[in-house]
């Protein structure tokens, strides 16, 4: 089975990938990493792929926008969620210190995790690379002094690089959390969360009426982000999660409502929480 992810091997996406398939018996798993996104995504909307693990929100910093706007308008669909703690060590060469790095280099989303040990090192520039441990092999192959990366402690010990500093990240319980996606058209849809996107009509209340609907199915709402819409300035979609555990009546008929009160819908995903007690 070919698995996409974005990144390369010591990457975190690539941890997910790994620790979600551990108990896979059934094929042999092809991890297949890539530089962008985009190239993932397209090649599971083409069926050059059968699954990626892609991240799509950060316990410091939220959603992560650059993934989840990709997922609006495309049949695919999350069918698992994975969950990691990210701890970023500092990684430098082998004969450098803390003292020499006034270059850090990493994904920008785990620079933006990191914000406080910049704030407390004037001296450092963050500096954005591909992904973490792309970023770690760079380090190594560049052989600067100055130069650090923040990876993960896979990462810098596969890139032969030294810990100059553990756990940088601001927050200590720095979580991110993965979508396990397939293509649409290969999946049976089950599990206790939903995950959509909607743009609503272009009338009061309109966003409220969507989502009475959830009240009026007993479904809890987990969260809701707004995103800009391309090409239509200053007009918002969202992204909701709400758990139908407590719903009594069948999906299509709570699907069939929401397509009445929206613009567009789309099923993001479905699936069961990896985290919440059943
Ligand atoms: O660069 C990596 O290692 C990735 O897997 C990407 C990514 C991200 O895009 O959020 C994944 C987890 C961490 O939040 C930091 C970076």
């Amino acid at each position: 089975m070919k698995i996409g992810y974005q990144g390369v091997p010591g990457s975190y996406s690539e941890t997910a990938l790994q620790e979600y398939f551990k108990d896979y018996k059934e094929e042999k798993i092809e991890a297949i990493g890539y530089s962008d996104f985009q190239e993932v995504i397209d090649d599971l909307e083409n069926n050059e792929l059968e699954v990626i693990v892609i991240p799509v929100e950060n316990s410091t910093t939220g959603l992560i926008a650059r993934t989840v706007d990709l997922l609006r308008y495309r049949p695919i669909i999350a069918i698992a969620e994975n969950y990691q703690s990210i701890q970023h060590t500092l990684w430098g060469l082998p004969d450098s210190s803390i003292e020499d790095i006034t270059e850090v280099y990493s994904h920008p989303e785990a620079l933006s995790q990191c914000t406080t040990f910049f704030e407390s090192h004037p001296a450092v520039t963050a500096k954005a690379y591909e992904d973490t441990a792309k970023a770690a092999e760079y380090i190594s192959e560049n052989g600067k002094i100055n130069q650090a990366a923040l990876a993960s402690h896979r990462a810098g010990e596969l890139y032969g690089l030294k810990a100059l500093k553990k756990s940088v990240q601001t927050e200590s319980l720095n979580t991110t959390r993965f979508y396990i996606m397939k293509h649409a058209e290969t999946v049976q849809l089950e599990g206790d969360i939903l995950s959509l996107y909607v743009e609503t009509k272009h009338e009061s209340g309109a966003l409220a009426k969507f989502l009475q609907v959830f009240n009026l199915f007993d479904c809890n709402m987990e969260s809701l982000n707004a995103r800009p819409i391309s090409g239509k300035p200053f007009k918002y979609g969202f992204f909701m999660e709400v758990d139908i555990s407590q719903m009594t009546s069948p999906f299509e008929l709570l699907w069939q409502t929401l397509e009445q009160v929206s613009e567009y819908v789309r099923l993001l995903g479905r699936f069961d929480s990896a985290i919440r007690e059943k």
